[in-house]
């Protein structure tokens, strides 16, 4: 890493275990300078909150920090000597620095990756981002507070000009009363906009966090616990914007606007006495209306939630699969499909809208009757000579104020807490999948890991109890070349995905240089190993993106170089934007072949020491196969282990030690030419039965 600071941080981090994204100093690439200030600019860059600097000596178990020497720049300062030195990490090797009283000790705050916070249910997540910002919260409850006092003057004018200054012609206190009154109400309007800014900013920071959070969850979600339908998942992360939302509405309704309808109340009932029991009254009546209100529409609206998710996996799905769907004439099945969910969330969706269009009805007649009662009311006190004209006005002024957030806001938000509580429901589902690695276990990041497996009673069963692998023992050795055939769905493709630790055995373990894989840290773990699928998908972006998915960038020269060596450079140099060709999503934009050959550039642009590869060539042609074999067979380190799932017999020229696989187990395992002549063989007794192609069936692909 060029710059010290970044290095150091990312000493820091590994030191403290912390996965850093591939990319996370992407944002501070353009930082030049390395004194102390530029830590604070770095941090800004990145957009984590700014170091703090130790005034005192940091407490033991404070370390690692970061430290700044004004002689040897910035390191890790892993403890402070009692002779006045410091023990660092500089540029990943531990050393001694001299003359720690001239060192600056720094802390930072280095963000834990989502999978390693813990949280047990998706509120936490909101209210910890929210109570994160407690003080603009505050402020805002403030402004609303500032607001409804103005509201209470304004009652109080109109009660002054009815009872002293009409009477009386008082125009000079007119004067003064309306001057005062049109400046709380320029005070009024400032504070309104101060807390809308206040809040939008500051929901679009909790936004931000909150949907980083889950969208680093769902898709840290374990590949062998997701659910299966994409589009579903998909549309359960948009429940956090209803949530959101939601919850930055009901804290001012309930902290601020709520109580104050009750000092509303009170105030009522120190000008026009009696008449504020039409409020005392209404106002419990009303909200017992509301909560019943609420608890009606709660199964509507959670069947609609799920409908409407539903109704975008089956979207997702017609999207995804429109060639096979078009081609087999399915649209009458898709849409068929379609009009059921229709008719599903009608059912649910229109009882809810029925009960919302009479809740408003009911609150729309009972704030008029509540009016006029106390109106009527309110007369005979007038005439009774117990309340003034005045009080009664400021009384029906009042009274609007304490139906405004009864009347105006709590139906709709009683609609949106409904449906932000299934919302958080799912949003708990997400939460529940296990991640690629336990929050909770100290993850090992070895700086070397040979490329070397162990299988030791491995067993892997896809969930619902279908096929997987078995496994009880099984070794690789670093620098072996091995090729793994079999028939379809005997479970070659899962074997592979559990050597590259993206499945984990649900017994046994796999270990790589001799440590279990599900310790070893996900960075450290996809530097090592290499994984082409069979189905290689691109993502939306460029093709340089994807050919730097998760790298750092070695430079055009290097990925033409690798290009030109897997035949990937013919389609870069024909398309007039080169590597910025665009791709659609979900990788649309490239043949099947291409998208295999920017997989396989990816790899020897990554260079791991373990190389997985799935039915690499089977959508390459001849030349563009031979190539590639070629240049597997040059690039290769004698000590890098190449792993190929195939049923071609040209790739097993590449390899010397073959293994048949068959229902999921290790039928045949030997020397390549061995196992080649024993296949040829006539079936002898003790060879198991169904133990995958004969070598003519694995070329005939
Ligand atoms: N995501 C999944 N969920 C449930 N079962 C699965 C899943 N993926 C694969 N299987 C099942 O596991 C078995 C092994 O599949 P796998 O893809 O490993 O076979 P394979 O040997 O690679 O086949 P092929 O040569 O056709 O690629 C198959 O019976 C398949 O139906």
């Amino acid at each position: 890493m060029a710059n010290a600071i970044l290095s150091s941080i990312a000493d820091l981090a590994r030191l403290r275990r912390i996965d850093l994204r591939p990319e996370w100093a992407d944002a501070a690439s353009k930082l030049t300078g390395e004194d102390e200030p530029a830590l604070e600019t770095c941090c800004e860059m990145i957009g984590w909150a700014p170091p703090t600097r130790y005034s005192d000596a940091p407490r033991t178990h404070e370390f690692p920090l970061l430290v700044f020497h004004p002689d040897r720049g910035w390191a890790v300062v892993e403890r402070v000597e009692a002779d006045n030195r410091l023990q660092v990490v500089h540029n990943g090797v531990a050393t001694t620095w001299p003359d720690a009283d001239r060192a600056r000790i720094y802390d930072l705050v280095i963000p834990l990756p989502a999978s390693r916070q813990r949280f047990e249910r998706a509120i936490d997540v909101f209210k910890a981002s929210v109570l994160r910002r407690k003080q603009v919260i505050l402020l805002a409850i403030l402004a609303t507070v500032v607001v409804n006092f103005i509201a209470l003057i304004t009652s109080l004018y109109t009660m002054q000009v009815y009872d002293r200054v009409v009477p009386r012609g008082a125009f000079s206190t007119l004067w003064v009363l309306s001057v005062g009154a049109l400046t709380a109400l320029a005070f009024d309007f400032t504070l309104r906009v101060v807390r809308a800014n206040l809040l939008e900013r500051e929901a679009a920071h909790i936004d931000t966090e909150v949907s980083e959070f889950f969208f680093a969850r769902a898709i840290d979600a374990r590949l062998d616990t997701r659910p299966p339908s994409v589009g579903t998942m998909a549309g359960q992360l948009r429940g956090m914007e209803q949530v959101r939302s939601m919850i930055s509405s009901g804290i001012i309704f309930a902290f601020a606007d709520l109580p104050f309808a009750l000092l509303f109340i009170f105030v009522v009932a120190q000008i026009g006495g009696v008449i504020s029991i039409v409020l005392l009254v209404g106002f419990p009546v009303a909200l017992g209306v509301a909560l019943t209100f609420a608890k009606l529409i709660r199964k509507d609206t959670e069947r609609t939630q799920v409908s409407n998710n539903r109704k975008n996996g089956l979207l997702v799905e017609a999207m995804d699969s429109a060639e096979t769907v078009k081609a087999n004439r399915g649209q009458w099945y898709m849409m068929s499909r379609w009009g059921t969910l229709l008719d599903e969330l009608h059912a649910s969706e229109v009882p809810t809208k029925k009960l919302q269009a009479k809740a408003g009805a009911i609150f729309g007649t009972m704030q008029q009757a509540m009016y006029i009662l106390l109106i009527a009311w309110g007369s005979v006190e007038v005439f009774e000579n117990r309340l003034s004209l005045g009080g009664l006005v400021a009384c029906s002024i009042l009274a609007g104020r304490v139906n405004g957030p009864l009347i105006a806001q709590l139906p709709n938000l009683l609609v949106q807490w409904s449906y932000s509580r299934s919302a958080l429901g799912m949003l708990d589902g997400i939460l529940k999948f296990p991640t690629e690695r336990a929050a909770n276990v100290d993850l090992l990041r070895p700086t070397r890991l040979a490329p070397q497996l162990t299988f030791r009673d491995v067993e892997f069963v896809y969930p619902g109890g279908r096929a997987g692998v078995n496994i009880p023992k099984l070794t690789i050795e670093a620098g072996e070349r091995i090729a793994i055939v079999g028939g379809v769905g005997s479970g070659k493709s899962t074997l592979l995905k559990l050597m590259s630790g993206l499945y984990p055995p649900q017994s046994g373990q796999i270990l790589i240089d001799r440590l279990d894989m599900t310790q070893v840290a996900e960075d450290t773990l996809r530097t090592h190993v290499g994984y082409l699928p069979q189905d290689y998908r691109l993502v939306n972006g460029s093709l340089r993106d994807n050919l730097l998915l998760g790298l750092p960038d070695p430079g055009d020269d290097r990925i033409m170089e690798v290009a030109q060596e897997t035949g990937l450079a013919n389609l870069i140099t024909q398309h007039p934007r080169g590597l910025d060709l665009p791709i659609a999503e979900g990788g649309r934009g490239l043949s099947g072949g291409q998208r295999t050959l920017t997989g396989l550039t990816r790899l020897l642009l990554a260079q791991p020491k373990l190389l997985l590869l799935d039915e690499p060539t089977s959508n390459l042609d001849v030349d563009t196969e031979s190539l590639v074999l070629r240049t597997l067979t040059k690039r290769l380190s004698p000590e890098t282990t190449l792993i190929i799932v195939t049923h071609k017999l040209q790739l097993v020229g590449l390899v010397n030690r073959l293994m048949i696989f068959a229902n999921g187990q290790v039928a045949i395992d030997g020397p390549a030419a061995e196992v080649l002549k024993r296949m040829q063989r006539p079936k002898t007794v003790q060879e198991p039965a169904g133990t995958g192609p004969k070598p003519a069936e694995m070329g005939a692909n």
